[in-house]
């Protein structure tokens, strides 16, 4: 937690390989896979009026954080104590977190922008855990970081999460070749009006 605190405070991002067990991930990747053929996710939208738009290809479902599935708890409670870490060493307030599933088809992505809305400025730290087993860079489906620094590529490999500072980090999702699975969520600093 300390290195995780300190890579935060420092560069305002950072990429965790194996966050859960590959088990974990593979029945998070799994429930995704079947709600999507349920027709369980929604064409994805954006702001807080969850407007539709053309900026992004994904299909989404919210979890709901007071019934989360057998499949989830792992995700659920792996979140709840960084959150807690983070909030001793950083003093985020971090209050609670919202996520959904994310599906995005063969060449769908999501133009570059970034994390807080005008109209809802509660999100501090976002976070993408990748559900796909075997990714290869070649398959694409990136999530480019630009960075003052310079463009910084993370390859959505299952297991690996991504943590950057909600108000400040613009990027973006390349297209991809392959299907591509992830749960995005946002740690906020009050509720849900
Ligand atoms: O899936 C990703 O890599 C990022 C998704 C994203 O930027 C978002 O949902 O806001
Ligand atoms: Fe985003």
């Amino acid at each position: 937690m300390d290195t995780i605190a300190a890579a935060l405070h420092r560069q305002g991002w950072l990429v965790l390989a194996d966050f859960l067990p590959a088990a974990a991930t593979a029945a998070l990747a799994q429930e995704c896979r079947a709600l999507d053929a349920q027709a369980g996710l929604s064409a994805a939208t954006t702001g807080r009026a969850r407007l539709a738009s053309g900026l992004r290809g994904d299909r989404t479902r919210w979890f709901d954080p007071a019934a989360p599935s057998a499949a989830q708890e792992p995700y659920w409670e792996a979140m709840q104590g960084l959150r807690r870490g983070l909030n001793q060493r950083l003093l985020l307030g971090l209050e609670e977190l919202e996520a959904h599933y994310a599906l995005y088809p063969p060449g769908a992505g999501y133009a570059r922008h970034r994390d807080r809305f005008r109209d809802d400025d509660a999100r501090v730290l976002s976070s993408v855990l990748y559900l796909n087993a075997d990714w290869d860079a070649a398959d694409g489906g990136a999530l480019r970081l630009y960075l003052p620094g310079g463009d910084q590529d993370v390859v959505p490999r299952g297991g690996t999460l991504v943590l950057f500072l909600s108000a400040e980090i613009e990027h973006e999702v390349l297209p991809a070749r392959r299907e591509r699975l992830s749960i995005a969520g946002w740690f906020r600093r009050r509720a849900l009006a």
